[in-house]
């Protein structure tokens, strides 16, 4: 025990279960210490990010800890339907800097295997936040299960471990390169964790003796870290913009923050007014979609479509598809079109430059449409090579020889092919009128990077049976739908009509209208007309 006092009662019944859990999964076969040191060393641990640059990247406001939490000794059940997963992606995507998972299952009904499915929740976006696991750390063993289980760092708390043991953790957690949160509730913990070395230090305001929460036990000890290279977290009991603001004007860096988000009915709105981040502007609204013109089959025609505004040029590798290029026609196109940007980039102001600030977080495919549609701003077309029945080695040497911008792939090909493909892929889906829900798979982030819906033969697509994929593309709070291209039986005649209800990201008209210039001028103006 670090302290005189006796350790409060809840903690020692939850210290005595977290032993008796230690030990039993320490002797069950598969997770004994030696299959954790096996799996550690086989590095099948998800990678992890560093804690305090993470928390630093949030210069002019605190960077927020949010925590998934279902129930607590205090408060018993808070929101025990929570879906770990889904909070986290809320919180991630509102701005958090860690997700704080409780993985204890008796007084908090939380587990590794919440924490595991808030990571992979988390896991595709560009600046993702660090996960902690939030627990009762009193054994090596738990500092592995964390790493195993994907969190950047664990919660070490001083009133729970004896000085020795506690030093040992931190040097464990470091060991896995980990740098751990040091929780503390009084100057003499805090000195404790000061000694140690502690680079991220709690104050948890909530008194685990009698459970009270007084806010002002983080005021109390945030002169003990002055000019030190300490970030200093408020903990607990954290309700509003107000408690928030207070403690920055304190010197506080980071707050942690529980149960008022997880009674939030929108977490992601919650966190914007905790943190005084601006509502995102809604992007449901009604833009000119990208155009795609397929079946480009000679680098003249391919100029002519780039000159009348096309977003993409599609050449056909597809051994069956009525406008097949060979390889050298390919390269041929490829060339052309490389030449085009070079003088549309010579042509265009200078360009602004890239930002240095951190990504932000958007869902996987909408950041992949938004990055994409940005590039196009120097007004020259990207190339698309379109395969079907290919071998892997054929689609990476066309990617090669015709300096393929991207790679569409139109369906049969293993959906993990997009991760040997050094180019970003468009998977093409062929959709029935009765597919409805059955299309979950093509929503998976983190492999292809744009999706296309085509009808089934010379149908136009079957809008409505995707619509309800597209729609819960929105994810709580953000009012995003899935970015789509559209493909199947769109014609000068019908574009508009469907760009206006289904509003796609980008359209394709096929097979290059046998070389019919004015057409594909029509189609681009009907689409771009809304
Ligand atoms: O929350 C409890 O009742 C509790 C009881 C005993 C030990 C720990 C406990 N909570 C863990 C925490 O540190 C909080 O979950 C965390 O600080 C968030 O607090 P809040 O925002 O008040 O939910």
């Amino acid at each position: 025990m670090s302290s005189s006092q006796r350790l409060p009662t809840i903690l020692e019944k939850i210290h005595e279960q977290r032993l008796k859990d230690i030990e039993q999964a320490k002797s069950t076969p598969g997770t004994r210490p030696t299959d954790l040191e096996t799996l550690l060393s086989l590095n099948v641990s998800p990678p992890q990010i560093a804690l305090v640059p993470r928390l630093r990247q949030t210069p002019g406001r605190p960077a927020l800890m949010a925590e998934v939490k279902r129930a607590s000794p205090s408060k018993g059940d808070i929101a025990p339907n929570a879906n770990a997963a889904q909070q986290a992606l809320s919180y991630a995507l509102a701005g958090a800097s860690v997700i704080s998972v409780l993985t204890e299952p008796k007084w908090f009904k939380g587990s590794l295997l919440d924490m595991r499915l808030a990571r992979q929740a988390i896991d595709n976006l560009p600046n993702r936040p660090a996960i902690l696991r939030k627990d009762f750390i009193v054994d090596e063993y738990q500092i592995q299960e964390a790493r195993l289980f994907g969190a950047d760092t664990v919660l070490l708390i001083v009133a729970m471990l004896p000085i020795p043991r506690l030093k040992l953790l931190y040097a464990y957690a470091k060991k896995l390169e980990m740098e751990p949160l040091v929780e503390v509730n009084n100057a003499e913990e805090m000195k404790s964790a000061l000694d140690l070395g502690a680079k991220v230090i709690g104050v948890n305001n909530r008194n685990l003796h009698n459970f009270e929460v007084d806010m002002g036990t983080t005021t109390r000890l945030v002169d003990m870290v002055k000019d030190r290279d300490v970030i200093l977290c408020a903990l607990s009991g954290i309700q509003s913009n107000q408690d928030v603001q207070g403690y920055i004007q304190q010197g506080v860096s980071a707050v942690l923050v529980g149960e008022s988000l997880m009674r939030a009915p929108d977490p992601g709105a919650f966190i914007r007014y905790l943190l005084d981040i601006p509502e995102p502007a809604p992007k449901d609204v009604l833009y000119k979609p990208l155009v795609k013109v397929s079946g480009v089959k000679t680098p003249e025609f391919a100029i002519a479509v780039a000159e009348a505004g096309a977003d993409f040029v599609g050449i056909a590798f597809a051994p069956n598809s009525r406008g097949r290029v060979s390889l050298s026609e390919g390269a041929k196109i490829g060339g052309a079109i490389r030449q085009y940007r070079a003088s549309a980039f010579q042509d265009s102001p200078t360009s602004e430059k890239a930002s240095k600030d951190h990504p932000v977080n958007e869902p996987w495919f909408a950041l992949h449409a938004s990055r994409l549609s940005n590039s196009l701003s120097y007004g020259a077309p990207l190339l698309v090579g379109i395969f079907q029945g290919q071998s892997l080695d054929e689609i990476l040497e066309a990617v090669s020889v015709a300096q393929l911008d991207l790679v569409q792939l139109q369906g049969s090909e293993p959906i993990q092919w997009a991760q040997h493909i050094p180019v970003p892929v468009i998977r093409a889906f062929h959709v029935r009128p009765d597919d409805g829900g059955s299309l979950y798979e093509v929503t998976r982030p983190g492999l292809h990077h744009f999706l296309l819906f085509d009808s089934v033969g010379k149908e136009t697509v079957a809008w409505e049976a995707i619509k309800n994929v597209v729609e819960e593309g929105k994810v709580k709070g953000k009012g995003e739908k899935l970015p789509v291209i559209l493909a199947g039986g769109l014609t000068t005649q019908n574009v508009s009509e469907i760009v206006r209800t289904a509003k796609p990201w980008a359209v394709d008209i096929t097979e290059a209208i046998e070389n019919d210039l004015e057409n594909v001028k029509a189609f681009i103006k009907a689409a771009k007309a809304v």
